[in-house]
């Protein structure tokens, strides 16, 4: 299993990690998520040896990890490293042979994998001449490639259309199944609760909660009644006993078939019959009921 232990790491005055520990168990996916500058790309760095710590340890499988631990993980760094002028195939069987693979193995590999990721049209191009999306795609198959013992990826979604997203996830889940513990930051969190089985929150270089999405559920969030109310007056809602964390309204349409006004609220009720009671007097009541929070509520409460 892959441990971190109290890293810290300041630059000059800013303290960038104030003590962050995470675990990742074999086979599990872990998604790291914070506000910008929160220290995710800082850990990940510091994990990967790219940057020192001021303290703290990294361990794989109980060992200290060195340089050459490090060759069987891969990485795919927030400032990605391709060569521009190469292509594709030629690149991401190179970083394969760098990664200690025979020539026979590395090109299958990467036939594989560009295959997989979409990329089969593109095997000989030059690197520059695709598209951001699509040189993301390499630089994946580039960190996938040696079939790596630990994966470590800064934003590997960030910038791919859905197709790619689904190709992503799948090859992430299937390195999962086969035993690779897999670390990924994203602020995209409806995609880290779908795929990952813990999430980390990490804040101004802290761990400020750690779990599963469902343990982070019970521990963190409050209780909130989703309120959908139709052809009430304006203003009804700001009379709800309790705090409106969110709220959508339309004013009457033009049109024949939508001519009332629609209010749909979010509440941590202080009182959930007071608000059913005021909901029923001002207007039809077209849903009422306790709603399961999402990561990214989760996120806003940790994170406020
Ligand atoms: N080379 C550097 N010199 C000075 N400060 C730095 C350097 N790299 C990072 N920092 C600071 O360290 C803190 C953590 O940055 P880091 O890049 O790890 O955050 P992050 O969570 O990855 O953010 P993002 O989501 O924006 O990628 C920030 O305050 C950042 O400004």
């Amino acid at each position: 299993m892959l441990e971190v232990e109290g890293l810290e790491k300041r630059y000059g005055d800013t303290v960038a990690l104030d003590g962050v520990s995470l675990t990742v168990r074999p086979g599990e996916m872990f998604g790291f998520v914070g506000a910008n500058g929160a220290g995710k790309t800082t850990t990940m760095r510091i994990v990967m040896g790219v940057l020192g710590a001021d303290a703290g340890r990294v361990r794989w499988n109980g060992a200290p990890v060195g340089h050459d631990t490090r060759r069987r993980f891969g990485y795919m760094p927030e400032e990605r490293g391709l060569y521009a002028k190469m292509r594709v195939a030629e690149q991401v069987e190179y970083f394969g042979r760098l990664g200690g693979m025979a020539a026979p193995d590395a090109r299958r590999s990467a036939d594989a994998l560009i295959e997989r990721l979409g990329l089969a049209e593109r095997r000989g191009d030059d690197v520059d001449s695709l598209s951001l999306g699509n040189q993301q795609r390499v630089q994946l198959a580039v960190a996938l490639i040696h079939d790596p013992e630990v994966l470590v990826l800064d934003e590997p979604f960030s910038g791919l259309d859905p197709i790619a997203v689904d190709a992503l996830a799948g090859v992430l889940a299937e390195r999962a199944a086969a035993g690779v513990p897999v670390v990924f930051s994203s602020h995209q969190l409806d995609l880290v609760e779908r795929l990952c089985d813990s999430v980390g929150i990490i804040k101004a270089g802290r761990m400020v909660a750690v779990g599963t999405v469902a343990e982070l559920r019970a521990r963190e969030s409050r209780k909130r009644l989703r309120i959908v109310v139709t052809g009430a007056e304006a203003g009804w809602a700001d009379r709800l006993p309790g705090e409106i964390v969110a709220r959508t309204d339309r004013s009457p349409l033009a049109t024949a078939e939508e001519h009332e006004r629609y209010d749909e609220v979010i509440l941590v009720p202080a009182d959930d019959q007071e608000a059913l009671r005021l909901a029923t007097r001002a207007g039809r009541v077209q849903h009422f009921g306790w709603q399961e929070p999402g990561l990214a509520d989760i996120f806003r409460e940790v994170v406020a």
